[in-house]
């Protein structure tokens, strides 16, 4: 967590569930989820395929309404698409016919009709940031896919959203290109705090970036545990080999594949 975390809840999740189809023969997609995640808290989401971290995702951003329970951001509920939200996904679906400083400036274009001198200044920060400063000319069929989703987080970093929501975001790229990106979203977290959701498939990948793992149970999804990652910060490529990080892997593995003896 970075230093100017509190212990205060930020984003509270009480009672949560949320069901898509009203036949009450078929069960919620979610149920019973309480969660409180604090400013500047990074919180990874495991679970198994369908047990519904798209759709905890989704209610946080205000873009789904709960149907039990509710969910607030800094004690306010949460009742529409919420402004101080970044979203980035697994792919970044980039204009093409856009440089790629246009299309991190894009939000702002849509939002507001225009953008000035100091947006572009603060993009090409973000840009640098991200170790990309020497493409924000280049169209988005010059990079790479890691680069292309560097630049959908620099897009969602835009407009200094509070809360950072990541879906997957690194699941189609490779797994070296997957690591390194890794450390990098970790450094403009620290340089740019943010509360941030990760949701993952990968165990290790959540270990090595998050303050806090949540993970949910199948179909319906609920809170199964949430561990706390005691790594020391920042984590490299060395945290990987520190015998803990093996420790709290595993733990996770125990917890998602034999849900019954963890
Ligand atoms: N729009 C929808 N209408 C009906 N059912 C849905 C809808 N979206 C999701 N579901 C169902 O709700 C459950 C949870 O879906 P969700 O996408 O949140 O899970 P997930 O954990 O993110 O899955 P994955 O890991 O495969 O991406 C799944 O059973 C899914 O089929």
């Amino acid at each position: 967590m970075t230093e100017s975390a509190t212990n205060r809840s930020f984003v509270q999740l009480a009672g949560v569930g949320h069901r898509y189809d009203p036949n009450p023969d078929i069960p919620p997609a979610i149920t019973g989820i309480n969660l409180d995640i604090r400013r500047h808290e990074f919180v990874a989401v495991v679970g198994p395929s369908g047990c519904g971290k798209s759709t905890l995702l989704r209610m946080i951003a205000g873009l789904l309404k709960p149907s039990e329970g509710s969910v607030s951001v800094f004690g306010k509920e949460v009742d529409g698409p919420r402004d101080d939200v970044g979203i980035v996904f697994q792919k970044p679906t980039l204009l093409p016919w856009l440089t790629v400083r246009k299309n991190v400036l894009f939000p702002l274009k849509h939002k507001y009709g225009r953008y000035g001198r100091e947006d572009e200044k603060r993009a090409d920060e973000l840009l640098a940031m991200a170790g990309l400063e020497t493409f924000a000319n280049k169209m988005p069929d010059e990079l790479s896919g890691g680069m292309q989703q560097r630049v959908g987080i620099v897009r969602a970093l835009l407009l200094n959203p509070d809360i950072l929501l990541m879906d997957e975001p690194f699941s189609a790229l490779d797994a070296m290109t997957r690591e390194q990106i890794g450390f990098d979203l970790l450094k403009i977290w620290q340089e740019n705090p943010k509360t941030v959701l990760f949701i993952t498939h990968s165990i290790s990948e959540a270990v090595l970036l998050a303050d806090r793992v949540l993970v949910m149970s199948k179909r319906p999804g609920t809170v199964l545990e949430m561990v706390s990652v005691d790594l020391p910060r920042p984590r490299t490529t060395h945290t990987i080999s520190n015998p803990h990080f093996g420790k709290l892997t595993e733990r996770l593995r125990k917890h998602i594949y034999e849900p019954e003896v963890a």
